[in-house]
């Protein structure tokens, strides 16, 4: 597989305050993740992981400081490189599993890959055709899974990313983390349970 062509990427947050329904969540949030690096962000429930995911996707504004990507494509914007894979799985479960991988890679635009090839690869490729509301949710999260083969983005943020996975499934994810490491990305993950790959710890809010 080709690299990502963003060897000196670093994304970077700057004294961040994150403020949320008018109350404070955490603030004066200094991070820095390079390119090849998975940081993973513990905490309490509720300090504040799932919002610093979605301040770095673009989907809430900082209340203060800044966050920036440097080296990557200086045409595209932070969450234009990013993937965002929430805690719940962002499917439409009337259409089946190869359509909802086509309503997000047209969604999300740029090159993509071969979706059947990604199906593949997470282990749906026996459930292609089957609708997104008969998935288990271990097979619901491989689907989501996939979004990140078929449409590459250097920064991938995920949210509990191994949750319902069973443990060839934790395996499988395992091997594209460290791969798409390999290939100069970087992953930013919120989780309560071990990454399962080499990670650097960003604790927020204070010792749990
Ligand atoms: N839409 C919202 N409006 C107001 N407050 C919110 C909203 N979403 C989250 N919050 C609050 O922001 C704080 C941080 O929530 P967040 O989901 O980022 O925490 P978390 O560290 O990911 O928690 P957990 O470990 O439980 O998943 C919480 O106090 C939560 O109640």
């Amino acid at each position: 597989m080709s690299g990502l062509d963003q060897g000196k990427m670093q994304l970077s947050g700057r004294g961040v305050v994150c403020v949320r329904g008018g109350r404070e969540v955490f603030s004066g949030l200094d991070f820095d993740a390079v390119a090849g690096e998975a940081v993973a962000v513990v905490g309490r429930n509720g300090s504040g992981k799932t919002s610093l995911l979605r301040l770095i996707a673009g989907l809430l504004i900082p209340a203060g400081g800044t966050i920036a990507l440097a080296g990557g494509d200086a045409e595209l914007t932070l969450p234009e490189q990013c993937h965002y894979l929430g805690h719940r799985d962002a499917l439409k479960p009337a259409l089946s599993v190869a359509e909802n991988l086509s309503f997000w890679a047209d969604f999300l635009g740029g090159q993509r890959s071969d979706a059947a090839k990604s199906l593949a690869i997470v282990g749906l490729d026996h459930a292609t055709h089957l609708p997104a509301a008969f998935l288990s949710a271990g097979q619901r999260r491989r689907l989501s899974l996939a979004r990140l083969l078929t449409v590459r983005r250097p920064v991938w943020l995920l949210d509990e990313p191994t949750t319902a996975l069973d443990v060839a499934g934790q395996g499988m994810f395992e091997g594209l983390m460290r791969e798409h490491l390999a290939r100069g990305g970087l992953i930013i993950a919120a989780t309560h349970a071990p990454l399962g790959i080499d990670s650097r710890e960003l604790r927020i809010g204070g010792a749990a």
